[in-house]
């Protein structure tokens, strides 16, 4: 070891939790869009259908973890997961990291993973180690006086290009977006009725943004096979280019089946996918053109670099679901990413604001659909201090 960043070593890790918006998105007050009348899987119960408050999407809260070099240089990095991820990272997480050099990323991420197979592989634990990855190419960013972008081996465009996720196209195409993704508000449960009014929302919009504009359908894991196929055959005139996530994430079989009629629209799915051999399966079984880990629930960046390989081998694009600068640098140095997501975050979607407001200082957000990222090393934001950061031991 000649390289002084390659000696300096992990003396501590911390985790800390956050209500009120930030990583975990969704953790919004109830009349918030993003909350509102959305199909999921849970719709198919009447009292759980008009509110996505109703059965606790917005129970959790971000997790951060910080980990501090011997020097009291400091990386972080961010999830969703809660009190109990951030039990997680400081009881379970946190022996696998302090001691280690700045840069051991791989070595420290297998060993988190294998450790905790026995009550992980997704959901909270791969939420727990995403923010401890993070935290680690962070620091390693920080130390070596180098963006994480270059870190990765470095740009392969000058600045990204956005699509948007919410309820407003409309202003999405005015604010220069290439394209917008509608939250599916009907279910299988709200009968032909719902199926008609999703197919006239889509009409609609479509023929207000004109034919050039990307239009997508996230159905947020609310179908099953035979409404799916209905669905996609009534939008496929109106230039539906991807549908996104229609069923449970086990269900690669019913992705398979729904490929099989979908050309020309893309089928898009993996936000709630995780493990090298889960989007494996995706592709492999699922037959998804479009893969949308998120950068912050997947494990991080480390398994990123794995599963955006796999995904080329198969020509599928990775175009990370949410993950603010966690996916732009990583996007920004994959050929097989063309675009990325920016979720509409303000209460009523008609302003762009930061993906992870009010969580993050210096946090880039789109103008005129694009972003040209910094040469700050690490991922170039801080923690706003300002808000109520809880420990938990
Ligand atoms: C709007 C969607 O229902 C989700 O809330 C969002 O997280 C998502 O699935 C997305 O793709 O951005
Ligand atoms: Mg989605």
């Amino acid at each position: 070891m000649n390289n002084e960043a390659e000696i300096i070593k992990i003396k501590d890790v911390r985790a800390y939790v956050v209500k009120g918006g930030g990583a975990d998105y969704h953790d919004q007050s109830p009349n918030h869009w993003i909350l509102g009348y959305i199909a999921t899987p849970i719709s198919i119960y009447p009292e759980y259908r008009a509110s996505r408050a109703s059965w606790g999407l917005n129970v959790l809260g971000s997790l951060i973890v910080e980990v501090e070099d011997s020097r009291g240089e400091v990386g972080f990095g961010v999830s969703t997961g809660g009190y109990p991820a951030a039990w997680i990272v400081e009881n379970h997480l946190k022996r696998f990291v302090v001691g280690k050099y700045v840069g051991e990323m791989e070595k420290t991420w297998d060993q988190m993973f294998k450790a905790t197979i026995f009550y992980g592989r997704r959901g909270l634990v791969m939420n727990a180690i995403s923010a401890v990855d993070l935290a680690l190419w962070d620091l390693a960013g920080k130390v070596r006086g180098l963006p994480v972008y270059d870190l990765l081996g470095g740009p392969v465009r000058d600045e990204i290009v956005f699509y948007a996720t919410g309820p407003r196209p409309d202003i999405a195409k005015k604010k220069g977006f290439i394209g917008g993704k509608l939250p599916l508000k009907h279910g299988p449960a709200d009968g032909i009725e719902g199926l008609k009014e999703n197919v006239r929302i889509f009409k609609e919009w479509r023929e207000q943004l004109g034919d050039d504009f990307l239009l997508m359908y996230d159905c947020w894991m609310s179908l099953d096979l035979p409404y799916a196929m209905r669905l996609v055959s009534e939008l496929k005139p109106y230039g539906l280019y991807w549908i996104e996530e229609p069923f449970i994430p086990d269900d690669y079989w019913s992705y398979g089946a729904l490929a099989q009629i979908l050309p020309p629209t893309l089928l898009a799915s993996g936000e709630h996918e995780s493990t090298l051999h889960g989007f494996r399966m995706l592709l492999e079984a699922g037959k998804v053109n479009v893969i949308q880990p998120d950068i912050t629930w997947v494990g991080g960046i480390t398994p990123m670099i794995k599963i955006s390989a796999l995904a080329e081998a198969y020509g599928a694009y990775v175009i990370p679901h949410g993950s603010s600068v966690y996916g732009y640098h990583f996007i920004i140095t994959r050929v097989n990413s063309p675009f990325a997501e920016y979720l509409v975050v303000s209460p009523d979607a008609t302003e762009i604001i930061p993906q992870f407001s009010p969580l993050l200082l210096n946090e880039p957000t789109p103008e005129n659909g694009r972003i040209k990222l910094s040469r700050k090393p690490g991922f170039g934001v801080e923690l706003n201090r300002k808000i109520e950061l809880v420990r938990v031991k």
